[in-house]
């Protein structure tokens, strides 16, 4: 399976420029808009709004949090808030100081500037931007060598707006430069319901409540997940059925597409079938895993079992991962039996009362 092409991914990676231009359609353009994450909305309206009663530029902002939840339509609702331009770009695309100094330096007054996975970009890079984000200066170096002098260059006052997924990567001096740090949680049930009516009705599609309901249930907890599994179910919906989204029309759509109740997929259910079936529930070291699947080391561990780690369906323990007993029900599969005595065997279900510990890693 090519993991960049899941339909539960929370990446753009496998998304063809038609899919990213409806994703962009969808995106909430005023706070008032934005679903969920009500701390976050909270503090940050008060930022934006005091920052315009000063009639000034809005502090530096961070946001942290997993891919899909929303950081980027966020960047793009502090500049129309604020009523300013706003400059999209990533760490990675910056791979130089003088890369960072063109942008800055052609800013304009309260621009905002976006800079996606801003953990990754180059040491140099990032030490010019410290300069930048609080003296609103930066030192350009001409030449090379004893010969070489910096030149300093005055910018106009904008708000950086850095986006990370690792805000724990980040140098503590570049974090601390930022007035107003967010954390986004993964969204509540509800919430993606409600993301799933607002995106039904701009793209026209009419959706029951249980036909939400069903969609949200399988969306990771992450709307741009939500908003992809709406589109396929319209696709089924209009093809199979009368249009209508209903709790049926998903459910089924959501089963061609290889998505389950609980929103995995069939790289998920794979890796735990093989851990449940083949190794009793585990422990099993990583890489017997991942031939179990046919699958590269990588691939398990980064693209399928943070979620399944996060769902309480599969424990990372120092003796190898093991299912717990909700991996089990959800696989519909009885565990084997415990044995008796004072010690459990390692290939008896984990979390059961004999073995104390084995998720404790
Ligand atoms: N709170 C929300 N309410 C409604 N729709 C949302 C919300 N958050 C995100 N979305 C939708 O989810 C999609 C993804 O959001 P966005 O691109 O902002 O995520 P991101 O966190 O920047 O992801 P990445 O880090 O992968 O770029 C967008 O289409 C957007 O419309």
């Amino acid at each position: 399976m090519n993991p960049e092409n899941r339909l539960v991914g929370a990446e753009t990676d496998g998304e063809d420029a038609d899919e990213q231009a409806v994703e962009a359609a969808l995106r909430p353009k005023q706070l008032g808009e934005f679903i969920g994450q009500p701390k976050v909305r909270e503090q940050l309206d008060l930022v934006l709004r005091a920052a315009r009663a000063r009639g000034g530029t809005a502090d530096h902002v961070l946001l942290s949090g997993a891919p899909g939840l929303g950081k980027t339509t966020l960047s793009m609702i502090i500049a129309a808030e604020m009523g300013a331009p706003i400059r999209i770009t990533s760490g990675p695309a910056i791979q130089h100081a003088g890369d960072l100094a063109a942008i800055l330096s052609s800013l304009q007054e309260g621009e905002v500037l976006f800079l996606d996975e801003i953990h990754r970009m180059s040491r140099p890079a990032e030490e010019m931007l410290y300069m930048a984000m609080e003296d609103f200066r930066v030192d350009v170096i001409v030449g090379k060598g004893p010969g070489a002098t910096a030149i300093p260059l005055e910018l106009p006052p904008f708000t950086l707006v850095g986006a990370t997924t690792r805000a724990g990567l980040l140098p503590p001096p570049l974090r601390d430069r930022f007035g107003f740090t967010a954390h986004m949680e993964f969204y509540e049930p509800a919430e993606l319901e409600q993301v799933v009516h607002r995106s039904a009705q701009l793209l026209e599609v009419h959706t029951d409540p249980a036909g939400a309901v069903e969609i949200a249930g399988r969306s990771r907890g992450t709307p741009r997940i939500a908003n992809r599994l709406l589109r396929r179910v319209r696709d089924y919906a209009q093809v199979k059925g009368d249009g209508v989204i209903t709790r049926e029309t998903a459910a089924a759509a959501l089963e061609v597409y290889e998505v389950d109740a609980r929103g995995l997929d069939r790289l998920d259910r794979a890796v735990l079938g093989a851990l449940l079936k083949l190794f009793g529930g585990g422990p099993v070291g990583l890489s017997t895993l991942a031939v179990a699947v046919g699958e590269e080391r990588e691939t398990v561990e980064e693209v399928a079992e943070p979620f399944l780690v996060r769902e309480g369906l599969l424990a990372r323990t120092p003796r190898g991962r093991v299912a717990t007993p909700a991996a089990w029900a959800h696989m519909g599969l009885t565990p084997p039996q415990q044995p008796s005595g004072p010690s459990g065997s390692s290939s008896a279900a984990p979390g059961g009362p004999g073995q104390p510990g084995l998720f404790g890693a």
